[in-house]
């Protein structure tokens, strides 16, 4: 399976300026120098405590932050420096749904009007799922002929499209996010914290209705979270990120059952157990974990800046993790 998106070196970097002349005087390293690629179909997991760079990532996928330095590649081609006509299509290729429906949907918009918007902005595609190749046009009817079949794919009525966003719960709004993300057609979606404001029996239904749409349409999904329980029902792969740097990346089955990283250790050690038999096992496993890295906690962070930086290792990558495994690294 080829890759649909490749992103190397990725770098973004946010100005400290401080003094009386408001002079840059450090970086705020948000995303330092990481590489993953997604395939087409799949799920990939970006996962790591609140600040380690997630969100970045995903906004600069999407185009709403410029990376300082890195490339993006999309379809084999470059994504940061794609001319004006291509970006129109990567912009519609890639979309995004946040994690807060209530203040990402305009509450003085209609949901028809919401879901129209980017249907305005790239045109009409021919049909759901053809992927490239989607004629523009703004012809009205066309426009609410879609915005009535996406409301029909996210389970919603066809009255919904009067209605406003204070009209509906949380999984309901969130259906409407992902209304709007799948207008175009995009090829990947990134979904940041899709489901963290719902309570878990809505959860399930969204997750679940996302995989739905995945399977249906191909589409890829960066799915960000802090919930390892969601990230293993979801991804294929995932990586670790720890102030702004991959610390691990693999495959979800590899990462969940053999983790090498201390910080994914704790990070998977800290999973509460339902199970009561392995409770004993657990806690002693924990144990075990907080332990090594008690002893080692010297090593694994120095101060850099602003900032502990944290576990500064060379960056795993999928050839070096296979290394590992095989004992040559
Ligand atoms: N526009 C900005 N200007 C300055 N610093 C920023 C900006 N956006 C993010 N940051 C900083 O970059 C770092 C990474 O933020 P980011 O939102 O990507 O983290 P995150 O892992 O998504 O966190 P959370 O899980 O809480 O959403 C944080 O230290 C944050 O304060």
């Amino acid at each position: 399976m080829s890759d649909l998106i490749r992103i190397e070196n990725l770098k973004v970097y946010y100005p400290v300026r401080s003094g009386f002349f408001n002079r840059v005087t450090d970086n705020i390293k948000a995303v330092d120098d990481v590489s993953f690629s997604i395939k087409a179909g799949q799920t990939y997991g970006l996962v790591g405590e609140s600040g380690s760079g997630k969100t970045t990532i995903g906004k600069s996928l999407v185009g709403l932050e410029d990376p300082t330095s890195g490339t993006i590649l999309f379809d084999g081609e470059e994504a940061t420096t794609i001319k004006q006509k291509k970006k129109l299509n990567y912009n519609k290729d890639v979309q995004m749904v946040f994690q807060d429906s209530q203040s990402s949907l305009n509450p003085r918009r209609s949901i028809g009007e919401i879901i129209a918007e980017p249907l305005k902005s790239f045109g009409v595609p021919n049909a759901i799922g053809a992927g490239a190749g989607d004629k523009r046009s703004f012809d009205q009817d066309a426009i609410d002929k879609r915005v009535l079949e996406l409301l029909e794919i996210v389970g919603l009525p066809a009255r919904t499209v009067t209605q406003y966003p204070f009209q509906f719960s949380g999984g309901q709004r969130q259906r409407i996010g992902v209304a709007r993300a799948l207008a175009t057609n995009p090829r990947l979606i990134v979904a940041d914290e899709p489901v963290s404001a719902l309570d878990l029996s809505v959860q399930a239904q969204v997750l679940n209705f996302m995989k739905k749409i995945q399977r249906d349409f191909g589409i890829s999904f960066l799915f960000i979270s802090h919930d390892l329980g969601v990230v293993k029902y979801m991804t294929d792969n995932i990586a670790i990120m720890h102030n702004g740097r991959f610390v691990e990346l693999g495959t979800t089955e590899d990462i969940f059952n053999d983790p090498r990283h201390i910080y994914t250790k704790r990070l998977l050690s800290a999973i509460p157990s339902l199970d009561v038999s392995k409770r004993d096992a657990n806690r002693a496993y924990r144990k075990r974990v907080e332990a090594e890295f008690a002893e080692n906690q010297a090593a694994y962070y120095e101060q850099d800046g602003l900032r502990a930086r944290a576990y500064d290792l060379k960056q795993i990558t999928p050839t070096h993790s296979a290394a590992l495994k095989k004992g040559e690294a």
